[in-house]
């Protein structure tokens, strides 16, 4: 078994960032691009969060998060164009991105336990991934899943732009409750780690006036230079 205490935090391309900031549509292009593996943890959190509504109970209730994560078999893969998410037997690919889920997973992402259980999990897929470093996007993985990683970035957008780009994917949905939604979820997680604010030595990529394309090769650019300040 992997000691992913010791895994050299250079396999990491750490990109932490508010909803809808891009985070997902960006790391899966950028890992593509540089034939990187790319991890969504948000997936995760999303996985158990659909756990524990499966089993009839509340993600605010945190004893009843802990017992679902005691038994949680959630299998992610690194493939950036494989997105499946499974647990157990359960193909969950579409139903963790449910509005249901999306208001549910702040609940068992405030649990502290839940949190170190699922950062392991990380650590050792990128540990064990079959690529020369990975983009593991999320809230805290510029902070604290990999503090050290030579590469670590803030995707960010201004609220306005990220509740209309994802009310645009939602076609049909309210697009003022779509973003209502947005903005609450942001405020709960943002309660128990800071992704609005860059930490130190976190470069800021800022979307708002840059179009899709232009933000992969913001972020490209910056993974270039950081890369090569690292091998000096
Ligand atoms: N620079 C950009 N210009 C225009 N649209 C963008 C840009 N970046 C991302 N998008 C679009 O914004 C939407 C939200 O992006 P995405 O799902 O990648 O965000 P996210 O940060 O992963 O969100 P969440 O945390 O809620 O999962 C997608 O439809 C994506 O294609
Ligand atoms: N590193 C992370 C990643 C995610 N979360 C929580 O999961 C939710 C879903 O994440 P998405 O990236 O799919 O939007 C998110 O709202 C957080 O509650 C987290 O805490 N830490």
């Amino acid at each position: 078994m992997t000691d992913t205490s010791t895994v050299s935090a250079t396999k990491f391309i750490a990109i932490d960032g508010p909803a809808g900031s891009g985070k997902s549509s960006v790391s899966k292009a950028v890992a593509r691009t540089l034939g990187y593996g790319y991890l969504d943890t948000g997936s995760a959190y999303r996985a158990l969060a659909w756990h524990v509504l499966a089993q009839g109970a509340d993600t605010d209730d945190a004893a009843a998060v802990r017992a679902a994560a005691a038994d949680f078999p959630v299998r992610l893969g690194l493939d950036p164009d494989d997105r499946t998410v499974r647990v157990g037997e359960a193909d969950v690919t579409e139903a963790i991105r449910e509005p249901r889920v999306s208001g549910a997973v702040s609940g068992v992402a405030r649990v502290p336990e839940v949190r170190a259980q699922v950062n392991e999990l990380f650590r050792a897929l990128v540990a064990a991934a079959p690529y020369p470093a990975v983009v593991v996007e999320g809230r805290d993985i510029t902070t604290v899943v990999a503090p050290d990683a030579p590469v670590r970035i803030l995707l960010t957008a201004a609220p306005e732009v990220r509740a209309a780009r994802r009310a645009g994917e939602l076609a049909g949905e309210n697009a003022a409750a779509v973003a209502a939604a947005l903005h609450q979820r942001d405020a709960s997680d943002s309660a128990v780690v800071d992704f609005l604010n860059a930490a130190e030595g976190v470069e800021v990529v800022d979307s708002t006036a840059l179009d899709f394309p232009q933000t992969i090769d913001a972020v490209l650019a910056v993974i270039e230079r950081l890369q090569g300040a690292h091998r000096g």
